[in-house]
């Protein structure tokens, strides 16, 4: 794969942790690193560790608690994999990145709609993210000609399957780009030890109605290798 233009950077960024739901992902965010890696002649410093966390929040908050607790020596944890992109924001094959990360299902149903945490005031469904890394990243993508978005990402239990819930979390949650299933988890396992965060997405579906056949996993795979690349060449 080529990916064109470098970009030159001092990171203050030592021991960073990628966390994926499943090892396809994995792989490819190794891919990426790798090849990064390879061109700055930095192969065999070890700077990324991709770890799984596998699938949904529980499992990916669990996961990241128990690696960070023995394995304490992470400035960042990332979120990183495939998701579904909201229409005419994050298209497929496209990268989103998070500007925040947002559980958008923890709350509860009330007779006037949804009520989020915050609103019960039982704590806040969003995790801020370590600030100008976002933009950063996304300018290096798409100033190598890749598209790429910013803006907030959904951390959901249930992969959205209907047009009415994708406009509800739309409306809920302006701007929202990206859903996926696992980033609040891992981000608030890093947050709660004062670990900076981010998350990935690279856009395989449409956040709509369920259409699994319509997936391009493919094409969301080759897009978060390149966008790993262009993570290891910022960081
Ligand atoms: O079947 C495969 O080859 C394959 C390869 C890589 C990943 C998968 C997954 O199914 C990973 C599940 C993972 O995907 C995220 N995801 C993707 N689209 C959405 C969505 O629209 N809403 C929520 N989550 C989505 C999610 O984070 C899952 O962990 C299969």
């Amino acid at each position: 794969m080529d990916f064109m233009t470098r970009t030159e950077t001092v990171s203050p960024y030592k021991h960073i942790l990628i966390m994926t739901a499943v090892e396809a992902e994995r792989e490819a965010v190794l891919r990426g690193v790798a090849k990064a890696e390879i061109e700055q002649g930095q192969e065999g410093k070890a700077k990324f560790d991709v770890q799984l966390c596998g699938v949904g929040p529980i499992s990916a908050a669990a996961e990241a608690a128990a690696y960070l607790a023995v394995n304490p020596q992470y400035d960042l944890v990332i979120s990183a994999g495939i998701g579904g992109g909201f229409p005419g924001l994050a298209d497929i094959g496209s990268i989103a990145i998070a500007d925040s990360i947002i559980a958008a299902d923890l709350g509860a149903e009330t007779g006037d709609g949804f009520s989020s945490v915050d609103e019960l005031g039982f704590g806040s469904s969003r995790i801020p993210v370590e600030p100008a890394l976002p933009e950063r990243l996304m300018n290096a993508i798409t100033a190598a000609g890749w598209p790429a978005c910013c803006g907030p990402i959904l951390t959901l239990s249930t992969v959205t399957g209907s047009q009415t819930t994708a406009d509800e979390l739309s409306r809920r949650i302006p701007g929202a780009v990206a859903e996926a299933m696992e980033g609040y988890g891992a981000a608030f396992a890093a947050h709660r030890l004062g670990i900076p965060v981010m998350e990935i997405r690279a856009i395989s579906n449409a956040v709509g109605p369920r259409d699994r056949e319509s997936w391009r996993i493919g094409d969301a795979l080759q897009a978060l290798e390149r966008a790993s690349y262009f993570l290891a060449e910022v960081l």
